[in-house]
C-alpha cells in the first residue's frame, strides 16, 4: 500500500510539473484552484484526470489493435450484456445531462447570469457544483468509446470522436478546478442540452438494433442532431468572439481556449456531415461515381 501511495505521489508530482509548465509556456497562465471546489474527488491536482486520459487512449488504442489482429467484425446479434451496458450507459448519461442542462439554467437564473459576459464568483457555490459534476460526466463519458470497441465498430471510431472525448475532459478539469461558474454556464448548460437529445438517439439505436427499417425510420432525425451539434459549437464561437471583444470578466485565457476548440470541433463535425450525410447519400454516391 504505502508503494502504490508512493507511486502516486511521484507520478502526481511529475505530471503536475508538466501540466504547470506547459500552462505556464504556452498560455502564459499560472492555475490557481478555487476553495470552491477545492478537495472534491480528482480535483486538486491534474494527475487523476491526465491518468485517465492515457488509459483512456490506451484502452482504445489496444482495442483496435485486438479488433484487427483478430480481424473482427461487428456482430449480428450482441451479447445480452452488451446491450445492456449500452441500454444502462445511455440512460444514466441521459438522466444525468437533463439534471445538469435543468440545474445549470437554473442556477444561472437565481443569480441573475446575462446570456454572455459573467464573471465567475466565489459565493456560487451551486453553480460551482454543477460545473465540477459535467466535468465529472466526461469520465463517465469514456465509456461511448469503449462500447464502441466492444461493438467492433470501427467505423464509429474516429478522430473526431477520440480527440473530443479525451480533450473535452482535460478542459473541464481546468474549468472546474479555476473557474466553476460564470462564463463556463452557456457551454456546459448547452451542451448538456444537447446530450439530452444524443444519448436519447443512441439509446433508440441500441433499442431498434437488428431492425434496419424501423430504425431508419424513428432516427430520421439524426441528420438534424449533427447539425444542432454544430449549431451549439457556432454559438460557443461567438460567444468566445463576443467574451474577447468586450473584455468579459472571465479568465481571458478560457475564452481564448473556447474560441479555438470550438473552430477545431466545427471542422471536424463539418466534415462528418459532409461524409455521413451529404456523400453517402444516394444523390452524393451518384455524383462521385460520376466523378470517377
Ligand atoms: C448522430 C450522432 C450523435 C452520432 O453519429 P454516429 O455516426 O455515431 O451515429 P450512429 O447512427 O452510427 O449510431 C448508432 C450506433 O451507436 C451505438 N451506440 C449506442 N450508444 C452509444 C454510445 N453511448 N456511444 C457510442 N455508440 C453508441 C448504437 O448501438 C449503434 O450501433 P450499431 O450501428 O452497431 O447498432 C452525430 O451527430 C455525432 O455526434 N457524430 C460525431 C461522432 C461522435 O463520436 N459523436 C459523439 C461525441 S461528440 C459530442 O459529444 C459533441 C457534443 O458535445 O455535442
Amino acid at each position: 500500500m504505502e508503494m502504490v501511495e508512493g507511486a502516486w505521489k511521484a507520478v502526481d508530482m511529475r505530471v503536475t510539473q508538466l501540466v504547470w509548465g506547459l500552462l505556464r509556456n504556452v498560455m502564459g497562465v499560472e492555475l490557481t484552484g478555487t476553495p470552491t471546489t477545492k478537495g472534491l474527488p480528482l480535483i486538486d491536482s491534474p494527475t487523476p484526470i491526465v491518468v485517465a486520459i492515457t488509459i483512456y487512449l490506451s484502452c482504445v488504442i489496444g482495442g483496435l489493435l485486438w479488433i484487427k489482429a483478430s480481424n473482427l467484425k461487428p456482430r449480428a446479434q450482441e451479447p445480452a450484456l452488451l446491450q445492456a451496458l449500452v441500454l444502462l450507459h445511455n440512460l444514466f448519461c441521459f438522466g444525468l445531462s437533463l439534471y445538469m442542462c435543468i440545474g445549470i439554467i437554473y442556477q444561472a437564473i437565481l443569480n441573475r447570469y446575462t446570456l454572455w459576459g459573467n464573471s465567475y464568483k466565489l459565493e456560487q457555490t451551486e453553480m460551482a457544483i454543477l460545473v465540477y459534476m459535467f466535468y465529472m460526466s466526461k469520465y463517465v463519458e469514456f465509456m461511448d468509446t469503449i462500447i464502441m470497441v466492444l461493438k467492433r465498430n470501427t467505423r464509429q471510431i474516429t478522430f473526431l470522436h477520440v480527440y473530443h472525448h479525451s480533450s473535452i475532459a482535460l478542459i473541464w478539469w481546468i474549468i472546474a478546478y479555476h473557474a466553476p461558474g460564470g462564463e463556463a454556464y452557456f457551454s456546459a448548460a448547452l451542451n448538456s442540452g444537447v446530450h439530452v437529445f444524443m444519448y436519447l438517439y443512441y439509446f433508440l439505436a441500441a433499442v431498434l438494433r437488428g431492425n434496419e427499417k424501423v430504425r431508419r425510420k424513428y432516427l430520421f432525425w439524426g441528420r438534424y442532431l449533427t447539425q444542432l451539434q454544430m449549431f451549439q459549437f457556432g454559438l460557443n464561437l461567438l460567444q468566445a468572439y463576443y467574451d474577447r471583444k468586450v473584455h468579459a470578466p472571465y479568465p481571458p485565457f478560457l475564452i481564448t481556449i473556447l474560441f479555438y476548440y470550438m473552430i477545431s470541433l466545427l471542422v471536424l463535425f463539418a466534415n462528418f456531415y459532409v461524409h455521413k450525410y451529404v456523400m453517402s447519400s444516394p444523390k452524393g454516391k451518384q455524383k462521385t461515381s460520376k466523378a470517377e
